[in-house]
């Protein structure tokens, strides 16, 4: 499955706006009171800034023309009162609209962040980090900027043109066509114009995303550059990615503006249509001046919100493109779906590849046609060269990835058939660098242990002891409350071990896979990391992988894994004759 989502073909890309509203609209189908709540407001406000100019046109017509002032204070009162009205209603428009805006980006940070936590390990091997930042915070600012902005503006526009566009038909049919005929033709620009400034919003949004991809991996391995002085390197890299970004920003920027020249070009023609053709029917009797006055006045009422709208049209465009988007991610399924099958009466091995084979997407075929078992209670090694599979092997007994042909069955059960929860108690599987996240030792041991979550320091010391660990806690400066700090950069490789080793054993995995977990680390930890595992139940089968060979010396079986082949490999010593002759030929 194709889980990269700046690679997604034109029939997975292609989006109308119409379908991406209704699709945002679910989203927000909770909101309806509040939608309509303000919605209300937004169509009173619009009603009394249209009465306005009849009013004023009646004044003049009935009061000021034939001097009766009384009638002139009246209607100015009138006037202010409504203003003020105005001015409620605007405010409250705002508030509504700005909470939901709020609201909104808050459900969709979330619905992101979890559909990410949902994704399998394919997805996030296809995306860089920095993108997919940038589509949880950017991309949704984009969209609430859009709803607590621009929204209210809009509706109240579209209401205040087509309650202009009536007073103008209403007052003088003539009048009123010439009046709004400039409008088709903005109405058949912006039709004709749109999809390209979405486009060029798309792609702005898009080398967003990929700036900050840039900034994350040079952050993550800023150790790494300063190492190999490779500052330069990567700051060409950034400078590279900072000019297309400019690029497609100046290109969106210029898209985004072209709307507002044309509506108010059209704008102002329609206005110097009904100067002239008023006055005509003044000269001839058929029009009044007051009448004049309010038609020129709904004439601006309808042609600035549409003005208006042009910058609105582009702010919505950006939001299209912010949420197509983000809609990518949400409408990813993960590729890992659970099958149902019929329950094991017996099985006598814990793990088995069947007719096994695997290749990464648009790769090659790295494992061919398997067959492997793993025994309960067993310790397993996989060797062989670099990049010769085993990783590949160890992730498929973890369901990382499903085989792309044949099966992997878990206790004689297809493996794709256990919740993720029931699979992730019953493998275990560490590796060379652990994931530790900033918290304590403690939180850092229970992570992803629902068993122990509720337990206090005293419980958990207490387990601790009971699993036969308690001197290892030892080499923490504050036991338990040792603070690991992000990427855990105050802790040595080999303390970051430790936990993850505890963290493994606490779990009581019926396989636990180790993959280079030793490779980088003393001799002495070693042996400590050794006694760890000598706690694990008899019955846990261990895989493990590794280089160093006195690593393997205790398997009871070992494979060798290369060239799409896992096989046999015999004892310890003819494991070792089979690797030195492999790194000899190469
Ligand atoms: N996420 C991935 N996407 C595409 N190809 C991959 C991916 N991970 C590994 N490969 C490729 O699959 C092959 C096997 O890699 P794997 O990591 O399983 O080998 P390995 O035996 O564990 O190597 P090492 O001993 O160096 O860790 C390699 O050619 C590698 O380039």
């Amino acid at each position: 499955m194709n889980y990269n989502l700046n690679q997604l073909t034109a029939k997975e890309h292609k989006t109308s706006t119409v379908s991406s509203l209704k699709r945002l609209l679910r989203l927000i189908a909770h909101e309806r009171k509040n939608l309509l709540l303000a919605l209300l407001t937004i169509l009173i406000n619009a009603t009394l800034n249209l009465l306005g100019p009849y009013i004023i046109g009646h004044t003049i017509d009935a009061y000021v023309i034939t001097k009766q002032y009384h009638g002139l204070f009246v209607f100015s009162a009138i006037l202010l009162g409504m203003y003020l009205a105005v001015l409620l209603t605007s405010y409250l428009q705002t508030k509504l609209m700005g909470s939901i805006g709020q609201r909104l980006l808050f459900t969709l940070r979330n619905a992101i962040f979890n559909k990410l936590q949902r994704l399998p390990v394919a997805f996030f091997n296809q995306n860089k980090a920095g993108d997919l930042i940038s589509r949880v915070n950017n991309d949704t600012d984009k969209l609430n900027q859009f709803f607590s902005q621009a929204l209210t503006q809009f509706i109240g526009s579209i209401a205040t043109m087509t309650g202009a566009g009536i007073f103008l038909l209403v007052i003088n049919v003539k009048l009123g066509l010439a009046a709004l005929s400039p409008a088709i033709f903005i109405l058949l620009f912006t039709k004709v114009v749109s999809p390209w400034v979405k486009k060029k919003n798309a792609l702005n949004l898009k080398s967003t995303g990929s700036m900050s991809a840039e900034i994350q991996e040079s952050l993550d391995n800023f150790k790494v550059i300063v190492a190999f002085n490779r500052r330069d390197y990567f700051r060409k890299r950034f400078d590279e990615t900072n000019k297309e970004y400019y690029g497609t920003a100046i290109r969106a920027g210029l898209a985004n503006t072209i709307f507002l020249p044309v509506y108010s070009l059209f704008s102002s023609l329609a206005q110097l249509t009904v100067l002239a053709f008023g006055i005509y029917l003044i000269t001839i009797g058929e029009f009044t001046v007051g009448l004049l006055v309010s038609y020129l006045a709904y004439c601006v009422n309808f042609y600035h919100p549409l003005r208006q709208l042009a910058s609105l049209w582009s702010s919505f465009q950006v939001a299209m493109a912010g949420w197509d988007r983000i809609s990518q991610i949400l409408s990813l399924e993960t590729n890992l779906n659970r099958v149902t099958v019929e329950a094991a009466e017996t099985f006598s091995a814990l793990l088995e590849f069947k007719q096994v084979h695997f290749a990464y997407p648009n790769g090659k075929e790295i494992l061919h046609d398997i067959n492997l078992r793993l025994e309960k209670g067993k310790t397993y090694a996989l060797v062989g060269p670099t990049g010769g599979g085993k990783t590949t092997t160890a992730s498929l007994m973890a369901r990382l990835y499903d085989p792309t042909q044949g099966v992997v069955l878990l206790k004689g059960r297809d493996i794709r058939s256990y919740e993720p929860a029931e699979l992730a108690q019953k493998i275990g599987f560490i590796l060379q660098e652990p994931f530790l996240f900033s918290g304590t030792v403690k939180e850092n041991i229970l992570y992803g242990n629902g068993m122990y979550n509720a337990y206090t320091d005293e419980q958990l010391k207490e387990l601790i002891n009971v699993k036969g660990l308690e001197e290892l806690l030892s080499v923490f400066d504050r036991g338990l409350d040792t603070v690991v700090s992000s990427n855990a950069d105050n802790l040595s490789l080999g303390v970051k071990q430790v936990i993850a080793f505890i963290r493994a054993v606490l779990r009581d995995p019926e396989l636990l896979i180790l993959d280079e977990a030793t490779a980088n680390i003393d001799t002495v930890t070693e042996q400590l990391l050794e006694k760890i595992l000598k706690k694990l139940p008899e019955e846990t089968t261990l895989v493990i992988i590794a280089h160093r060979l006195n690593t393997i010396e205790n398997a009871d079986e070992i494979f060798f894994v290369n060239l799409g082949e896992v096989t046999r490999a015999g004892s310890f010593r003819e494991a070792i004759n089979r690797l030195m002759q492999g790194k000899r030929a190469s």
